[in-house]
């Protein structure tokens, strides 16, 4: 199985090789207005979000807010949201898992696959071509790493690669939790492209920084605070 924090597959979850189609009519991502909960707590007060084919959504808010919390509860990791859906249906649903990709802010990769391998693996569990997720990480500056392994590469260049298979998958929700953070500046640059590229193809996306990497693409914005 991949990490679940790349793919959001619960850890336990069946590989989506063949998912249920899903009503493209339906929106990427609905949650209604409720509470954040942490460990069963409200944290934050979530407005109502309906999130589109194409659309990407700025994520921020300052440090422990719930950004993180969000995501994770979008990817099934967690409980969090009341009434939300992906694709429609719940989020942790063998239908929302196939359509979400997920990255963590420390994505882990398999020690037991290398990079390339790691990719290849990637596409054919989700029954996609392998080139997009390749010619992403050719464009992250990672051409030179494919035959290298996850715990000998650096941080940023193992966020390289699960970035890489997460948008090249190409699935209609992907969630990255603060992935310019690691990234040298040509693949900061590459990687605001690629997510760009995503939202072009229909892909709808959740982003969450500090910064103000996303500007160019004018993207919606979404702040948590405490509640
Ligand atoms: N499982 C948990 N049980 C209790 N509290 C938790 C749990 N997970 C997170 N928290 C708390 O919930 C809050 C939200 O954390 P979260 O990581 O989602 O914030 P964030 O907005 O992503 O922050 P940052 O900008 O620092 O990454 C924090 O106060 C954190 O300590």
């Amino acid at each position: 199985m991949p990490p679940s924090s790349l793919i959001a597959p619960s850890p336990a979850g069946p590989p989506p090789s063949d998912p249920p189609p899903s009503d493209p009519a339906l929106p990427a991502l609905f949650v209604p207005p409720g509470p954040l909960l942490v460990a069963g707590r409200p944290l934050a007060l979530l407005p109502g979000l309906t999130l589109r084919a194409g659309e990407v959504l700025h994520l921020h808010g300052p440090n422990g807010a719930g950004k993180t919390t969000l995501l994770r509860a979008l990817a099934g990791e967690q409980a969090g949201v009341e009434g939300a859906r992906i694709a429609g249906d719940v989020p942790g649903s063998r239908t929302a898992r196939a359509a979400t990709a997920w990255v963590s802010t420390d994505a882990p990769l398999p020690d037991d696959l290398n990079a390339g391998e790691f990719l290849h693996f990637t596409a054919a569990l989700w029954s996609r071509p392998a080139g997009p997720l390749l010619a992403l990480a050719g464009t992250l500056g990672l051409d030179r790493w494919l035959d290298a392994w996850p715990q000998d590469l650096s941080r940023g260049t193992r966020q390289k690669v699960a970035l890489s298979a997460a948008l090249g998958l190409g699935l209609p929700l992907t969630l990255l939790d603060e992935p310019f953070g690691t990234l040298d500046t040509a693949a900061r640059a590459a990687l605001l492209r690629a997510i760009q590229a995503r939202a072009q193809a229909g892909g709808a996306l959740i982003v969450t920084t500090h910064g103000d990497e996303l500007a160019p693409l004018r993207p919606r914005t979404l702040t948590l605070d405490v509640a």
